[in-house]
């Protein structure tokens, strides 16, 4: 709806008056316009000029209704004649816009003016028609004023639908606003909403994308656990099948079980009559224990004393064999061996002295605690070390040495080859495991370590830590023993760890040096084993070592080349101190020279007079060698000579283990 008012046309040519009269009740108002109009004719009869239809066009102008409401005097006479008036305009309208038939008056002869009688039924009719015109146009007049009063009620209804609309326009604008501000609202809303599902219908297309790659994978797994269930079924078919077979063992054996039930029963009755015997064995058991460890005790003592009496020095000699078709072709020395103690050496054939003519006297006879010809082997060798090393066991400290010049076999004698070819030291390792775990019966628990050194040039090298650079220093301390400071010394469980570690310490000399074989031959190699035992019933502590020494080759510096003169200085003076040391202790010295050379002073226990010591000295057979091997001989002899009490690291404390 527009904001113009809409107007109502208002009943043209009425001009009503600004002062309306009170409506009239309709008879008063009849009486009232009845009056008017009988007036107006007296009026026309009274003027006689005016006729009726001067009336009638009185009362058409509305001008004149005031002066016939002057006429009349009453506003009521007024009041109709207005209406009249209204009324007579009305039906003039109406007559001038429609084909209405207008009353019609009898048109009479002239009546002369005498004849008042017929004048008067003359206007009696003309009353007639006029009053029934009258009737009509009050019927018509009551029409316009229903218009009116319907005007009135439309106008108010016009009015109240313009306030109405004023209203609604109000709240149209109200509701324009809030439109503009919901539509904004919804816009954002629906903007949001249209941002959230179009983010929600990503999210789904993604969800299914992921779905379906979930289905296709399900899809495999499904068709996979098809497979897996079709094989389950089978062996689940199996296993029944299984399972029948073993319900049926089972039933058997459950029969069984009742049957062993009743032999169990009987068993029991004999188990705790064999325990009663047990019990009796139990104390029997511990006193033959008693009656072992005693014999135990005394075995070791026979078995020293025999050593005791074999002498603390022992010194072999080993004859190697020529090993090549190209030795074979040397010249060999003639040995002959007198008994298993004596030889003789001599070159093979005679030579003149060119001073005196006489043949030189190149025959030599030597002495020893056991000479092995070049026949013999590794084990036999062993046989006699072996009594050293349960000595060692026994809480002894045992030293071997191999000593020879280079190329007679002193690693051979100490090394060995793996097999039947192996040397004193892996042998000794064997033995050692192997009576350890026959002691451990007799209720003796044993800890063994190890240590690998090698002394050249007078510097000592730990062949377990060869590139650590540590200074290692030998110590003597008249308590402990002799020590070498910051030597690892590793703890060994089994026999194969043991030469492991060998083996090892064997391949660090290797790598450390340009030429091996030179370089072993011209370095002390120290095999040390530290054994440690305790018999936890008698609360008895044995600390025993074994020392194994590859001495380097003893050739003296006449037979060495120059360059190898200050090796050959060092190797001669720690063997030349070696000689020293064994002369001053075979004339009971009080200065024993230890200190004078790193291999003395190393092995100061071992040498002294609390050590077993073997000796295996090494020669070659080849006749160019004979002077080294008489020098050898000549020393193996008097090492021979040198006696030595042998004492046992007996104790009750623990000892320190890691002593030289
Ligand atoms: N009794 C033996 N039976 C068989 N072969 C031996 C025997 N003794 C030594 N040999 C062999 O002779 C060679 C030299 O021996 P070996 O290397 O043990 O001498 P060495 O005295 O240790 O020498 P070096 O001082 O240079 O170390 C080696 O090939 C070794 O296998």
């Amino acid at each position: 709806m527009d904001g113009s008012k809409s107007r109502l046309p208002k009943p043209s040519g009425i001009r009503l008056p600004q002062n309306r009269p009170k409506p009239l009740t309709e008879n008063k108002a009849n009486v009232l316009e009845h009056r008017a109009i009988t007036t107006a004719s007296r009026l026309a009869l009274h003027r006689r000029s005016k006729s009726v239809s001067d009336l009638r066009s009185l009362m058409d102008r509305p001008r004149m209704v005031p002066k016939i409401n002057s006429i009349l005097g009453t506003k009521a006479a007024a009041a109709a004649a207005a209406t009249a008036a209204v009324k007579v305009a009305q039906k003039r309208k109406v007559e001038k816009g429609s084909d209405e038939v207008k009353p019609k008056v009898m048109k009479h002869a002239k009546i002369p003016d005498w004849d008042y009688k017929s004048r008067f039924n003359q206007l009696r009719e003309k009353h007639t028609v006029l009053n029934e015109n009258y009737k009509k146009q009050l019927e018509k007049l009551q029409d316009v004023e229903d218009l009116e009063t319907k005007y009135e009620e439309i106008k108010k209804q016009h009015e109240t639908l313009e306030q109405k609309s004023v209203i609604l326009s109000s709240k149209n604008l109200d509701l324009t606003k809030d439109n503009k501000l919901f539509k904004t609202q919804i816009s954002e809303r629906l903007k949001k909403n249209y941002e959230t599902l179009k983010q929600n219908y990503d999210e789904l297309v993604e969800q299914e994308r992921k779905n379906t790659e979930r289905i296709e994978k399900l899809t495999a797994v499904n068709e996979a656990l098809e497979s897996s269930l079709q094989d389950l079924t089978e062996n689940h078919e199996i296993l029944t099948m299984k399972h029948e077979k073993l319900t049926a063992e089972h039933s058997a054996m459950r029969a069984d079980y009742e049957k062993m039930l009743v032999d169990n029963k009987s068993l029991n009755d004999d188990l705790e009559k064999e325990k009663e015997k047990c019990v009796q064995l139990s104390d029997h058991v511990s006193n033959l224990k008693k009656d072992v460890y005693s014999s135990e005790i005394l075995r070791r003592r026979l078995h020293n004393t025999v050593q005791d009496l074999k002498g603390n020095i022992r010194v072999f000699c080993r004859v190697r064999p020529p090993i090549s078709a190209e030795e074979e072709e040397r010249l060999q020395c003639l040995i002959n061996y007198i008994d298993e103690k004596s030889f003789e050496i001599r070159k093979s054939r005679e030579s003149v002295s060119a001073i005196s003519g006489k043949p030189n006297d190149l025959k030599a006879e030597f002495a020893l605690d056991r000479v092995f010809d070049p026949n013999s082997t590794q084990n036999e060798v062993f046989e006699d070390l072996s009594q050293l090393v349960q000595s060692a066991l026994d809480g002894y400290d045992i030293c071997v040495f191999a000593y020879g010049q280079t190329g007679s076999g002193k690693t051979y004698t100490m090394q060995g080859e793996p097999g039947d070819e192996a040397g004193l030291i892996p042998r000794t390792i064997d033995l050692i495991f192997n009576s350890i775990g026959n002691l451990q019966r007799t209720g003796w628990t044993y800890d063994v370590k190890a240590s690998f050194l090698e002394i050249y040039n007078e510097n000592v090298r730990d062949l377990l830590n060869p590139t650590s650079g540590q200074n290692l220093e030998i110590r003597y301390n008249e308590g402990k023993g002799t020590t070498v400071t910051n030597l690892i010394i590793q703890s060994i469980t089994s026999a194969r760890e043991l030469k492991t570690w060998m083996a090892t310490a064997h391949q660090n000399r290797a790598v450390a040096a340009t030429d091996f074989n030179e370089h072993s031959s011209r370095s002390h190699a120290v095999t040390k084993i530290y054994l440690q035992g305790y018999n936890e019933d008698t609360n008895t502590r044995y600390v025993g070592s074994i020392n194994l020494v590859d001495l380097a080759g003893s050739e003296s510096a006449k037979t060495s080349a120059n360059e190898r003169l200050t090796e050959t200085k060092s190797i001669n003076k720690s063997l030349s101190t070696l000689g020293s040391v064994m002369l001053a202790l075979y004339n009971k010295e009080k200065h024993i020279p230890y200190r004078n050379s790193k291999l003395t002073y190393l092995l100061q226990s071992s040498l002294g007079g609390s050590s077993k010591t073997l000796m295996v000295v090494n020669i070659s057979p080849f006749e160019d060698c004979y002077m080294e091997t008489i020098n050898s001989l000549r020393f193996a002899a008097k090492v021979k000579e040198v006696k030595m009490v042998a004492k046992r690291n007996k104790t009750n404390l623990p000892s320190v283990i890691g002593k030289t």
